[in-house]
């Protein structure tokens, strides 16, 4: 699966206690990153990232873009939602992609942790669930 990793600063250090407690799971995929969440998880947990732009110059909006284009399985993005963020318009656009292609995205620790164990449980086919479970998705 192509999954992608995104933190906001006060989250980063989370999100990378996160991905070492699952680097199991996650080196069995391919990851994707904002720029600066992308740059400490190579540095700290040792994993390979493709790296895109730092969200405030564009990198969420890249993400959203290989949302658009089927690009991307499952997003996990810890979000600080006590701090206001520049490029909010950016965030705001890249949750919604995820909604509107269905893409299932974790936006805290706790919901990323069920995901992710459904994920190393082979839980996570939910494209055939999609299209096979019609009435309550698009
Ligand atoms: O701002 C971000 C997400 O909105 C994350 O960007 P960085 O990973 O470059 O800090």
């Amino acid at each position: 699966m192509n999954i992608a990793l995104i933190a906001h600063d006060k989250k980063k250090q989370n999100l990378l206690n996160f991905v070492t407690a699952y680097e199991p799971i996650f080196k069995e995929h391919s990851l994707f990153a904002t720029g600066t969440t992308g740059q400490r998880i190579i540095d700290e947990v040792g994993l390979d990232v493709y790296r895109l732009q730092s969200g405030p110059l564009g990198g969420d909006q890249q993400i959203g873009a290989k949302i658009a284009t089927n690009d991307l399985d499952l997003i996990i993005f810890f979000r600080d939602p006590l701090t206001a963020q520049p490029h909010e318009p950016d965030v705001t656009a890249l949750l919604r992609l995820c909604d509107v292609y269905q893409i299932p995205v974790a936006t805290n620790a706790a919901t990323a942790e069920i995901i992710v164990r459904g994920l190393s449980n082979g839980w996570l086919d939910w494209r055939t669930l999609r299209d096979s479970v019609g009435e309550y998705h698009d």
